[in-house]
């Protein structure tokens, strides 16, 4: 089977100077959730642009479902859809008008459209509101009716740019489901969040790009081996805390808080260490993708010296 996604050292810059992506290579051989990590201004939705034909890369290439954005553009088009950032449908047709529009336009019969623009509303539990217009829906629902939209497609490849912002946590949880089910149907997608949980519970693979360039690309599991430790231990940052639990692991900053990266039974005396003539109990965590996030992109500040390594 052909490559999903492959990228060879590709630039984007912009007409202003922007360096938005900044060499990127990887390849991604299997179906299933890619999902891109990175922090605002990182070149996610650059990338996904590129990916999806609408934008052109500045130098390198890039191939997707094994054709090149730029050569194959046509043939890319036809196997690939997308739900862009921040997009919202037209106001006046109703969800299941959309749905049915979309997929006549992609070359679908309209009695299967009819049935698919059904099946779909009922997933995304729009169904209910199939009587309204789209100027009647909420902002969370109007998402979903994009959302809708791309997944009937049916296409091989599916772009989601920030999928589920603004929709509440059931909302997420069942379009998750969703997902979820286009992967066990062998589709491919690239999915941008900034939810680490949601990161977490659907990727097969993770990529995490820092101001333009890949930092990280492997398994949930591979990237948060890449903070070097299974525990956790986070605290407000008053003064003395760092002090009393240094030698404990490896100590860092991280926003008003100072986090201790250790084994558990470490993390755990240093709790005690702390909480000695306080009442009270801290919590030890496992780590998981946000702490390895934060780390390799910068976003924590090392405390001691044995942190920064
Ligand atoms: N049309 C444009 N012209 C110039 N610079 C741009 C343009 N679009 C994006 N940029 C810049 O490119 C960089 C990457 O932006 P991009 O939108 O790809 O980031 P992102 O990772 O998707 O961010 P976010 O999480 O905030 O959506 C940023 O510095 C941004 O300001």
């Amino acid at each position: 089977m052909e490559e999903v996604i492959s990228a060879r050292d590709l630039t984007k810059v912009y007409p202003d100077g922007t360096e938005a992506l900044n060499g990127i290579s990887f390849a991604v051989e299997r179906r299933g959730i890619v999902t891109l990590l990175g922090r605002n201004g990182a070149g996610k939705t650059t990338f996904v642009r590129i990916a999806a034909t609408l934008s052109a890369p500045t130098s390198g290439s890039l191939e997707v479902l094994g054709m090149d954005v730029l050569r194959d553009a046509r043939s890319v088009r036809q196997r690939i859809a997308l739900m862009p950032q921040e997009s919202y449908p037209p106001t006046f047709p109703r969800p299941g008008e959309l749905v049915e529009a979309y997929l006549v336009a992609r070359g679908w019969g309209l009695g299967d459209a009819r049935r698919k623009a059904r099946e779909i509303l009922e997933d995304v539990g729009l169904w209910e509101y199939r009587d309204k217009t789209v100027s009647e829906l909420s902002g969370g629902m109007k998402r979903k009716v994009i959302l809708a939209m791309v997944l009937a497609s049916g296409a091989d490849l599916m772009f989601l740019d920030e999928p589920t912002v603004g929709l509440d946590p059931q909302s997420r949880r069942s379009i998750w489901r969703i997902l979820e089910e286009a992967r066990r149907e062998g589709r491919a997608m690239l999915l941008t969040t900034h939810y680490m949980e949601e990161a977490e519970a659907l990727s097969d693979d993770v990529i995490i790009l820092d101001r333009g360039r890949l930092v990280a690309h492997g398994g949930v599991q591979e990237i948060v081996a890449r903070v070097g430790a299974t525990h956790k231990l986070e605290v407000s940052d008053f003064p003395g805390a760092a002090e009393v639990i240094s030698g404990y692991g490896r100590i860092y900053r991280y926003g008003s808080r100072i986090v201790l990266y250790s084994d558990r039974k470490s993390a755990e005396e240093a709790a005690a260490r702390l909480v000695r003539g306080h009442s009270g109990v801290l919590r030890v965590k496992e780590v998981g993708l946000e702490d390895a996030f934060v780390l390799l992109t910068g976003g924590a500040e090392p405390l001691d010296e044995g942190a920064g390594s």
